[in-house]
């Protein structure tokens, strides 16, 4: 069987930019939530340097009357006044625009993920197992969001602010601003780069364990009953606790090194700001500029920090956006094993099928090894043999949840593989050991695969399968709704429900894996008795263990070991002493 390929890992802007493409539709509503972060962080900076001035300069213009006569207090004062309520407008509609645009942009993100993933379906997916799947679509999905909200918006706003910080500070004096944007870069990428450089390899860590132990709590949540059985759960729940606290441990350590960054961002971040002062000081001296700008240009660069500070967290995020990206790409970007095309491409002459030396191997291990069956219009066959024979594969590759590693299979002369997806769909009524319930009201689970079908038909095979009384013990009858997984069904109910739902389909072959499976005996031939009424017109093989099932089928096939071993009618078969039929019937002393 082929196995579908991941690609191999790319830098982090080739793992990222589908991602960004997906930010296209969004652009405005983004950029405003930019636009707005800039207006407070440009307010706050206006805000702090502004006041600080007007104070210096105040206090300068008290010194005197004749200055403090003239000192215009209105305009700061104004000023100070509209930063302050540009600031908290600012703030509050940049919240409002980034959460608008995150939301719609996880919206996106969830369909194109599940959209990437549909097509490899079955086959590809049960590699992966369900509780890893939905780790995936959920935490990935949600570590990708941050893309946007904590890392371009942080980075983009630090990268003007010191542009912006560096410009008007070098509007009095140049060298001040070259300083000033120097050491705000340095500030900027410095404190982010360690956290990054000594958090890369915890963070990775952390994603792994925190993804292992999602997926093992839900494994183990799933099988609660049978590891309380077997009283393993109390050592399950060690296991468990036991790997969060490795989890949390790596949680430990990464807030350590983040709040070292912090550290360092403060530190130098008192280096700036004193330097800038004692520049702007020393160039008030030295060059003239008004000593009241002296305290302008201190809170500027302290105000200007503001929009740093986000920065180590920005760069960790990075990381764990980066590696949900990378994940997610290979998840999406594995080659399907199963591909139909588009249309069919040639039309079955009839519903005959036709298998010839299919072999198929998992891992290696050849599961079936040269398999030639026939299945006549209209014919009924039961697949019978030892468990692990085969049996279940044989529906596998029918219905195209996997392809043979060799040989051909056919409906009506026609390769299945010829055939749209669509179009093999609609031949084949499936109901396999595992029925699937969908939060869904009754009436349309079991309407799945005929969407136009009365309830008077749905009830009728509901009592034919004996269901009647579970149906009217229902309290809406078809409009109630199932407990999550069909857990209100028994085994047995839950069986000939997903039964009722092959039969009810209009398919032209129906597949039955032990349709009786778990019955007693009396509606085990009830239940026999009906497929085979409402199979009069269709084609059937139907996986069984009963062999008193046998007699209504017109041909029995014995599977074992992956070859066919005999194939008869079951009653000339059961009369022939050497057969392999009448072997399994004297074993089980029939
Ligand atoms: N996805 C898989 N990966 C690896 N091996 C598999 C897979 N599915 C089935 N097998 C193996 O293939 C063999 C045939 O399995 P299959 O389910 O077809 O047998 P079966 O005859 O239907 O058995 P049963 O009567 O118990 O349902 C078994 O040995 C099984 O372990």
């Amino acid at each position: 069987m082929s196995e579908s390929r991941p690609s191999p890992a790319r830098g982090t802007l080739a793992e990222l930019a589908p991602y960004l493409a997906e930010m296209r539709p969004h652009l405005l509503l983004l950029a405003t939530g930019l636009a707005l972060n800039l207006v407070a962080v440009a307010s706050s900076i206006g805000l702090i340097a502004l006041s600080g001035w007007f104070l210096s300069a105040s206090a300068f213009a008290g010194l005197s009357v004749a200055t403090a006569t003239v000192f215009n207090y209105m305009l700061p004062s104004a000023g100070v006044r509209l930063f302050a309520t540009t600031r908290t407008l600012g703030r509050y509609g940049e919240r409002v625009a980034t959460h608008e645009g995150t939301l719609r942009l996880l919206s996106r993100l969830r369909r194109k993920v599940y959209l990437a993933i549909e097509p490899l379906s079955p086959a590809a997916l049960q590699r992966i197992g369900s509780s890893e799947l939905s780790t995936r679509l959920t935490a990935d999905v949600d570590a990708l969001d941050a893309l946007y909200v904590r890392v371009l918006v942080p980075s983009l706003v630090a990268a003007l602010a010191i542009v912006g910080c560096a410009v008007l500070v070098g509007v009095f004096a140049p060298m001040i601003g070259v300083f000033v944007a120097v050491a705000l870069s340095i500030s900027a990428l410095l404190g982010p780069w360690l956290a990054w450089r000594r958090g890369s390899r915890h963070a990775d860590r952390w994603q792994r364990l925190d993804t292992s132990l999602r997926a093992r709590l839900l494994e183990r949540l799933e099988t609660f009953a049978e590891l309380s059985l077997y009283g393993r759960w109390g050592a399950e729940r060690d296991e468990l606790l036991s790997r969060q606290r490795e989890r949390d441990d790596e949680q430990l350590t990464l807030a350590r090194r983040w709040g070292d960054s912090q550290l360092l961002s403060q530190l130098l971040l008192g280096l700036s700001v004193t330097g800038a002062l004692a520049l702007a000081a020393w160039w008030s001296i030295h060059h003239g500029l008004n000593a009241s700008l002296v305290a302008l240009i201190g809170l500027g660069v302290l105000a200007a920090f503001e929009a740093l500070m986000m920065l180590p967290q920005a760069w960790q995020e990075l990381g764990k956006v980066n590696r949900a990206a990378r994940r997610l790409n290979q998840l999406s970007e594995s080659v399907p094993t199963i591909r139909f095309p588009d249309h069919d491409l040639a039309e079955p002459s009839d519903q005959r099928l036709s298998l010839r030396g299919v072999e198929l191997a998992y891992d290696g291990h050849p599961v079936l090894r040269g398999v030639d069956l026939e299945l006549a219009v209209g014919e009924h066959l039961a697949l019978i043999g030892p468990s692990g024979g085969g049996k279940t594969t044989l529906f596998n590759l029918l219905t195209r949840f996997i392809d043979p590693d060799a040989g051909s299979l056919r409906i009506g002369g026609v390769p299945l593989a010829s055939l749209s997806e669509a179009s093999l769909r609609k031949r084949f009524a499936v109901a396999l050991q595992e029925v699937q319930i969908f939060s869904a009201t009754y009436r349309d689970n079991l309407r799945l695969g005929a969407r136009d079908i009365d309830d008077r038909s749905l009830i009728e095979m509901l009592e034919a399968l004996g269901l009647g009384g579970w149906l009217r013990d229902q309290p809406e009858g078809l409009d109630s709704w199932p407990d999550e997984g069909g857990s209100s069904l028994s085994g047995g109910q839950l069986r000939r429900f997903g039964l009722a739902r092959a039969l009810l389909s209009k398919a032209p072959i129906v597949l039955l894996d032990e349709p009786t499976e778990g019955l007693d005996r009396v509606t085990q031939a009830q239940v026999m008795a009906h497929v085979h009424a409402c199979c009069r017109n269709r084609s059937l093989i139907a996986i069984t263990h009963r062999l008193q099932d046998l007699d209504a089928f017109d041909r029995c096939v014995i599977v074992d070991q992956g070859r066919i071993i005999e194939a008869g009618a079951p009653r000339a078969l059961a009369l022939d002493p050497d057969s392999r039929l009448s072997a399994l019937y004297r074993e089980l002393r029939l």
